[in-house]
């Protein structure tokens, strides 16, 4: 194959993980210009290149070298890890990304008295997920018939082509709408970046790896709030209590005023006003809630 010296991003064309996969890139300072096709997307600053395709086919293209990243579901990277053949390189799950969180799960009829995997012993289970089914089953020592659907799966039961089912869960909703109920969570899932088990040693690498640093800024300060405010030295402590979270506060001196400090502290999370509320009852004034765009460590 034809040696690259662009990095090539495998993400979703048309879906859930669409817009939060591309606003991460945003901000991780990558912009694209979209070509006419909308299937590759030219990396205008770095030399870092999309290419658009459907979620299931990500794993393949990292594993045959057509891509070096992809954002993809940790079910679908799962599923392939256990599916694919030994031919295909094998992939690493390089981040978790914290978006497009969902589990699959197995669902039983609203009406059975589910009580263990046992209960599944002969019966029939409709899936998209085999490999991650047939691996949950042999774990738990039970036999169970695998029958392979593409999608709708929650229906199976109604038409009488399946006992139970495997699919995604996250609201619930769907399982509710067809009278199902979640028994098992056979995997916890977001969207990841994946890529190969050992990373390229050249440009590419290097783009990858500062990729990478600009990531773990950009997750790291996703949710977190810079907390500005203005304590006299006696409330010090007391204002200092009630800090949501995070590392040290800073302390900068105010001129001209010897008693007085400004307090400046990052927060792992969003600051409500009820907490504002309470460090200002604890004597601090001046208070500022900053959201966090970059850090870089
Ligand atoms: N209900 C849900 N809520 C949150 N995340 C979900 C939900 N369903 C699926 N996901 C996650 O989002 C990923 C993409 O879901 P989507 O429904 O867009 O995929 P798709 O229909 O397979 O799309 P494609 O056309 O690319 O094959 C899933 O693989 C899963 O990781
Ligand atoms: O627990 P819920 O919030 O109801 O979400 C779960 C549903 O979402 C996904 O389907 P999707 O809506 O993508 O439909 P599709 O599989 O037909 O594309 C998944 O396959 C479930 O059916
Ligand atoms: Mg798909």
């Amino acid at each position: 194959m034809k040696t690259r010296d662009r990095l090539r991003i495998a993400m979703q064309k048309s879906g859930r993980l669409t817009e939060p996969a591309l606003e991460l890139l945003t901000r991780c300072g990558l912009t694209f210009r979209q070509s006419r096709d909308k299937l590759f997307c030219f990396g205008e600053g770095e030399p870092v290149d999309l290419l658009l395709v459907r979620d299931d086919d990500i794993p393949g293209l990292i594993a045959q070298g057509v891509c070096d990243l992809g954002i993809v579901g940790r079910n679908v990277l799962s599923e392939f890890q256990l599916t694919a053949g030994r031919e295909l390189a094998p992939l690493s799950e390089l981040r978790p990304l914290g978006f497009g969180r969902c589990r699959l799960s197995i669902a039983v009829p609203q009406e059975l008295d589910y009580h263990g995997p046992q209960q599944l012993e002969g019966r029939r289970i409709a899936t998209s997920y085999p490999g991650l089914l047939g691996e949950w089953l042999r774990t738990h020592a039970v036999n169970a018939g695998v029958v392979m659907l593409a999608g709708s799966v929650e229906i199976a039961p109604k038409l009488g082509t399946a006992d139970a089912i495997c699919d995604l869960v996250q609201s619930g909703g769907t399982l509710v709408a067809n009278q199902l109920r979640e028994a098992e969570v056979l995997l916890e899932s977001e969207a990841v970046l994946a890529g190969p088990l050992t990373l390229p040693v050249d440009e590419r690498g290097d783009m990858l790896e500062l990729l990478l640093k600009r990531l773990d800024g950009v997750i790291q300060v996703r949710e977190s709030r810079l907390l500005l405010l203005q304590t006299s030295r006696a409330t010090l402590e007391a204002v200092t209590r009630l800090l949501p979270g995070g590392p040290q506060p800073t302390l900068l001196s105010v001129a001209g005023q010897p008693d007085q400090l400004m307090l400046q502290a990052l927060c792992a999370g969003e600051v409500s006003w009820r907490q504002l509320e309470e460090i200002k009852k604890a004597g601090a004034r001046e208070m500022y809630v900053l959201p966090v765009e970059k850090m870089l460590a």
